[in-house]
């Protein structure tokens, strides 16, 4: 579903002297349906630039990025932009760390809106989400709300709702179990392994040991590219 190939991400700190960090030093692995790899090393080691750059966030400065997308491999490396946010709608889900909650949206139009943009009807979509918004806690009087307002704990179940609201061939998970408590923990992890059951691709950073060693299948040492620095 997923090969990486040979990929390098340096950042030029311009108002720093110019200082150039090599965070992605010749990265290369693939990622199998039903099968999560998770990306492991010490802080700052390049974990989230990697998923940022897998997510065609960052350009990399050389190296593949190939997907399974419309039935060939497509590599969001030098893609415009209107193929990665097609990839983005079909293809490659992003669990991220933070809700991006804007204002007037209701709670149940954040979770239902990856569903609609694949043309689900919204009576469909609707129960969807609601089903998972109730698995995750979330109370129902809350659902019509804005989640501007909502905890922490409760903006990151919205985005873990609205990440599972598919079944994504690729899923990209940053910290999905980060400050949750364990009842709500474990309901992640089930999704997690649900959605691997259905032949999901998942790449993920997991800093909670426990929960890593539930959905792991296989490690990437981050650590083994010890970062240089260069001026
Ligand atoms: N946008 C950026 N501009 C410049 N440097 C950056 C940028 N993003 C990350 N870095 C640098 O790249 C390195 C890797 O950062 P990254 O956030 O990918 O690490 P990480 O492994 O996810 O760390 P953590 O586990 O602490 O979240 C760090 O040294 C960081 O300072």
């Amino acid at each position: 579903m997923v090969e990486v190939e040979n990929l390098n991400k340096t950042f030029t700190l311009h108002q720093q002297q110019g200082v150039v960090l090599n965070v992605l030093k010749n990265i290369s692995f693939s990622v199998q349906a039903g099968e999560c790899v998770v990306l492991h090393g010490h802080s700052g080691a390049g974990k989230s630039t990697l998923m940022r750059t897998l997510y065609g966030n960052y350009l990399p400065a050389s190296g593949s990025i190939r997907i399974l997308h419309r039935g060939g491999m497509f590599d969001m490396v030098g893609a415009e932009p209107r193929e990665i946010i097609a990839v983005r709608r079909e293809t490659m889900g992003y669990v991220s760390q933070f809700l991006r909650v804007i204002p007037r949206v209701t709670c149940l139009d954040i979770v239902m809106e990856p569903a609609l943009e694949r043309g689900w009807s919204t009576e469909k979509a609707s129960s969807r989400a609601k089903a998972l918004l109730q698995r995750l806690n979330i109370p129902e009087r809350l659902w019509s709300l804005a989640p501007g307002t909502f905890s922490g704990g409760e903006q990151q179940r919205v985005n873990i709702a609205r990440g599972f609201m598919v079944d994504w061939p690729v899923l990209l998970l940053d910290e999905p179990t980060a400050s949750l408590d364990d009842v709500n923990r474990q309901v992640v992890l089930d999704l997690i392994t649900e959605a691997k059951q259905a032949g999901s691709a998942l790449i993920g950073i997991f800093h909670d040991k426990a929960a890593r060693d539930v959905v792991a299948d296989r490690y990437i040492d981050m650590n083994a590219q010890e970062s240089s620095h260069a001026a």
